[in-house]
This record gives structure tokens, sequence and C-alpha cells, in this order.
């Protein structure tokens, strides 16, 4: 499958690529509707920070299945248009973290030393060795925004130097918090207190403009600011102003509100504004690391298999998807044929996990029952999208699970409902793996899903089954298997046949034309007959 790759990556991830077998197109510096055009027949599209990923772009992308960040940060990717349109989105959230912090403690050493700006000189020829005095981060206090991943580890190493921690981060355990010895304080707290205050939360719209004006005068003179997480954080305009005036010490940037920095940014002008372009991620471990990482969840998404970071997609534990899996097609199917079957307007759907199964992790079967009973829609509905649509339609989700099962080691039945009639639909699995549809709407059938299915509800009466099958045989429709379950003799009773191939309406018409069936349905269960 085509996989589009619009930021540089390492070789290793491009070649774990393409001995998948994925076609791996390169573009670099396309944007625009060159880029819509090139994403139209990709199933996968790979890119770090330097891609917008718009509801625009994915909407030029029918086959997308995956995009892939290599790297952390997802502000760039339109994740809410990605789930409308069924695309996964996964990062690689370790792969480049002691490289964010390590840059983060040399840009704190950059501007507590004024490095560059000493450099600059000396490369100039000039030996300015009495201009510069710095401030050493021994036993002074950094405080942190945001105790995640990145930040952790900036902790940890200039903890190691000597700093005391405190901590802003409304989301973090005290108990974490005390593992890494940083005390947890709220933000005015930690500008009053640091000398150095260093930003690592994502860029949402709680953290946009954190840090202004009001911040940096409470940051006071001497302070300093390192934002190693994302530009938009930091109001840079009054950054810039507050370190040319001394109300604080001075800064270090890795990452702007608009990359590349446009020249006429206000911060280029400041000599005690240390930038470098964006190169937190940026050494040969980091990126192998995310690029191979990135490449992992590609080639698994494309395999239809889980994707361990996906953002917005129901995950499964790796060890856990192979009893899982067999399951996912089984409820997919457990839910088309209810929703066929069903005559109402569905506005609730239920799927029960009985025996084994519910002791499993099922948010993705699931999904895949939704993905079924959304099946008739023209939308294109998948695990990802499903509950999201499920949700847009006001239909309402259960999900339910006991340990006793039946007479089968486990069973998911999915039952539609427009609240007042339903349908329920039971399947198992045969040893192990052979998916089988147990029982429908109370009848106990046992039927392979597969295909084509007719589905009769007649009087259980001589002769009813011989006429089925010769109206079938007269227009050349093949019976693979069939079932018949009654109620008691001669009452009402439901037959289900596997076919080989569709059912026209005419026959549907001729076998509903016999007084001794009430109904008749066709359903398809093959992707591409679906009505
Ligand atoms: N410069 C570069 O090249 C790199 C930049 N990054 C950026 O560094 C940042 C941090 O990455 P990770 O540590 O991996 O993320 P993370 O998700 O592990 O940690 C983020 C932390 O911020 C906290 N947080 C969220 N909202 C907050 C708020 N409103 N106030 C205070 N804390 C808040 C969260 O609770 C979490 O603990 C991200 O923006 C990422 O994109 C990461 C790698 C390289
Ligand atoms: O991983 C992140 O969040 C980063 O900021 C790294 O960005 P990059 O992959 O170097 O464009």
């Amino acid at each position: 499958m085509k996989v589009l790759v619009t930021d540089p990556i390492a070789d290793a991830g491009l070649e774990r690529l393409r001995e998948a077998g994925h076609d791996v197109v390169t573009a670099y510096d396309v944007e625009g509707a060159e880029l819509r055009e090139e994403i139209r027949d990709a199933a996968g599209l790979v890119v770090r920070s330097g891609t917008e990923v718009t509801e625009e772009l994915l909407a030029a992308a029918p086959n997308l299945v995956i995009v892939g960040r290599a790297g952390i940060g997802v502000d760039n990717i339109d994740i809410d248009a990605a789930t409308d349109h069924g695309v996964i989105v996964a990062n690689a959230p370790e792969g480049n973290v002691r490289a964010a912090a390590e840059h983060t403690v040399a840009m704190a050493f950059a501007a507590a030393r004024s490095i560059p700006q000493a450099h600059a000189r000396l490369k100039d020829g000039e030996w300015a060795k009495g201009d510069y005095l710095g401030t050493e981060v021994n036993n002074k206090t950094l405080g942190i925004v945001g105790l995640g991943r990145v930040g952790q580890e900036v902790a940890k190493r200039l903890n190691a130097l000597g700093m005391d921690l405190l901590a802003f981060d409304p989301y973090i355990s005290q108990e974490r918090a005390d593992q890494l010895g940083a005390d947890l304080a709220d933000l005015e707290t930690v500008l009053d207190e640091a000398d150095f205050l260093t930003i690592h939360t994502p860029l949402t719209p709680e953290t946009e403009d954190l840090i202004g004006t009001a911040e940096l005068e409470r940051l006071g003179a001497g302070g300093y600011v390192i934002n190693c997480a994302r530009g938009g954080i930091i109001d840079e305009a009054a950054l810039a102003a507050a370190v040319e005036d001394g109300t604080i010490a001075g800064a270090a940037l890795d990452v702007f509100a608009v990359e590349p920095l446009p020249d006429d940014s206000p911060l280029l002008g400041v000599e005690d504004v240390v930038v470098t372009p964006h190169l937190g991620a940026s050494t040969e471990a980091a990126q192998e690391n995310v690029a191979t990482s990135t490449a992992e969840q590609v080639i698994a998404a494309l395999n239809e298999e889980p994707v361990l970071n996906a953002l917005n997609a129901p995950s499964v534990d790796k060890s856990a998807f192979p009893r899982v899996r067999p399951y996912i097609e089984l409820a997919e199917t457990a839910g088309r044929i209810a929703v066929q079957l069903f005559e109402g307007r569905v506005n609730a759907v239920e799927v029960e996990y009985a025996g084994t199964i519910a002791d499993e992790e099922v948010e993705i079967v699931t999904a895949s029952a939704l993905k079924g009973v959304f099946r008739p829609l023209e939308v294109h509905v998948n695990t990802v999208n499903a509950p999201r649509v499920a949700e847009e339609r006001g239909i309402d989700v259960t999900e339910s699970k006991t340990s006793q099962s039946d007479v089968f080691q486990s069973r998911v039945s999915v039952v539609v409902t427009d609240g007042e009639d339903d349908i329920r639909v039971c399947g198992t699995l045969f040893a192990g793996d052979d998916p089988r549809i147990v029982q429908i709407d109370g009848y106990r059938v046992d039927a392979i899903p597969h295909g084509h299915m007719l589905v009769a509800r007649n009087y259980d009466k001589p002769g009813v089954i011989g006429l089925i099958g010769t109206v079938l045989g007269d227009n050349e429709v093949n019976i693979a298997g069939m079932f018949n379950a009654r109620e008691t003799i001669g009452g009402e009773a439901l037959t289900v046949y596997s076919l080989d191939s569709e059912v026209p309406d005419a026959v549907i018409d001729r076998l509903e034309d016999d007084e001794r069936i009430m109904r008749a349905q066709y359903l398809a269960l093959n992707n591409h007959t679906n009505p």
C-alpha cells in the first residue's frame, strides 16, 4: 500500500515500511493541491511537526487508514477530523523524550551562561571575557510546568545538578511527584519561587498563552524561561519585551508559535533570547527510535492489527489481541445481521459479552459491532469513528459483561432496539476461531456467517423447506448450509440459509407469496455486497 511521508524521518523507518511491502513515497516540500493529489491513493501518512494535517487534507484522502506522527506533539494534526474520517492517529511518545530533555538542559545552560552570544563574538574575533557573568543552576529552583514524560526527565537531570524542583501540573499524582523529589504547587507559586521556568505541556486551548506579561512579572528579575515544548504556550511579544526591559534575565526557546520562525519575530532582536530551530528531537538515536516506532504502527494499522499508540482508536493490549481478534469480525457480523433484520429505527445498541471473552478488554469488539450496525449508512464507518457516529446520531451504546455463559465458552450478543422491539443476534467461536451465529431473535440456530444469508420466518408446516429450496434452486442460488429452528411443532419457525450468491428481490417476493412464509429476508454479509 502507498505510505506517504511528508516530513523527513530516519531511513530506518522508511526501510521498515518498505520491508513490509509498502510503497513509500516521500514528498517533503509538497503542499496545497499538489499534496491533496498525492494523498488521494495513500493508505498511510507519516509526518513530523512540519505538516499540517487538516480536515481539508483528510477529506482528500479517501483511502487513508492512519496518520503516524514520528514524534510526540500532535497539535499539527486535526485529530477530531481524523476521527470523523475514521483515520487512526498515532504518535511515538517515547522515542525522543530523552533528546528533548537533554536539549532543555542544554538550553538552560545556554541561557544561564550566554554560550551562544559569547561563542558568536569569539568567532568574530572578540575575547569578551569581561562581559559575561552567568548564573549557576546549583541551589536554584526549577519551576516545571507539565511534569509528564519530558518534564520528569528534565527534573531528574537538573535535580542531579543541584536544583530544587517545584512543579505545576494538575494532572499528575502527588506520589509520582514525591518519587521525583518535586513539590507540587499552583502556577502562581511556581512563578513566585522559580529561578528557571521550563515548559513541558502540550499546546492545548488550556495552555495557549499560559505565560504572558503578568506571569513573567511574577517570575521576576533574575528569572529564565525555557520552552522546548510548543510555541504558543508563551506569548512571544510579551516574552521579548520582558527580556528586553529586564523584567526577567533571559529565555531559551526551541519552539515558536509560527514555524519556521519569521524573520521579523521580536524574539530575534533580543540579545538574551537564545533560539534553536525546533531541534529538541533532532538526535540520531531519537530520530531512529521515532521513525521505526511510527513505521511499526503504520504497518500494524495497514495489517488491521492493534496500533499501540493510537490516540483516537480503541486500544488492545498486544498480548491479548490474538484472543480478541476473532471476536472483532464476529461482532461486526452479528451487528450487520441484527440491523438488517430489524425493521424499526435503531436508537440503542447493546453488546453483551458472556464467558471467557468477558475477561478481555473488548472496546474494539464493541466498536466493531457498531461498525456492523452502521454498515448500511452512506458514511464510511470503522472502529475509529463508530462510537462517534453512534453519539452523533443519539444512539445509546451499552456494553455488558458476565463471566457466566450457557453452553458456549464465550458468547457475544448484539442487540439493536428502538426502545420497544429488539433483535438479538448471538455469535460464538467453535474450536477457538470458527465463527458461528448461534441465536437469532430468540431462536437457537447454527449458521456460518459468510457471504449471503437468507432468514425466513415461517410456520412449521410440511413442504416449506422444500419450497424455499426449490425456489432458490430455480433461480440458481446455491445453498451452502441450512438450519431450521422452531418454537413448537407446527408453530413459528426461523430458518437460516447460508448461500453462495445474492437473492434477488423477485425471489424474496415469490417466497413471501406463500402463506406459510411470513417473512423472508436476504442479508448481505460480504463487504462487497452490502446493500
Ligand atoms: N522540542 C521538541 O523537539 C520536542 C517537543 N516536545 C514537546 O514537549 C511537550 C511535552 O511532551 P511529553 O512530556 O511527552 O508530554 P506528556 O503528555 O508526557 O506530558 C505533558 C504534561 O503536561 C501536563 N499538562 C497538560 N495540561 C496542562 C496544563 N494546562 N497545565 C499544566 N500541566 C499540564 C500533563 O498532565 C502532562 O503531565 C509536548 O508539547 C511535546 O510536543 C516533545 C519532544 C520533542
Ligand atoms: O516530538 C515532538 O513533539 C517534537 O516537537 C519533535 O518535532 P519534530 O519531529 O522534530 O518536528
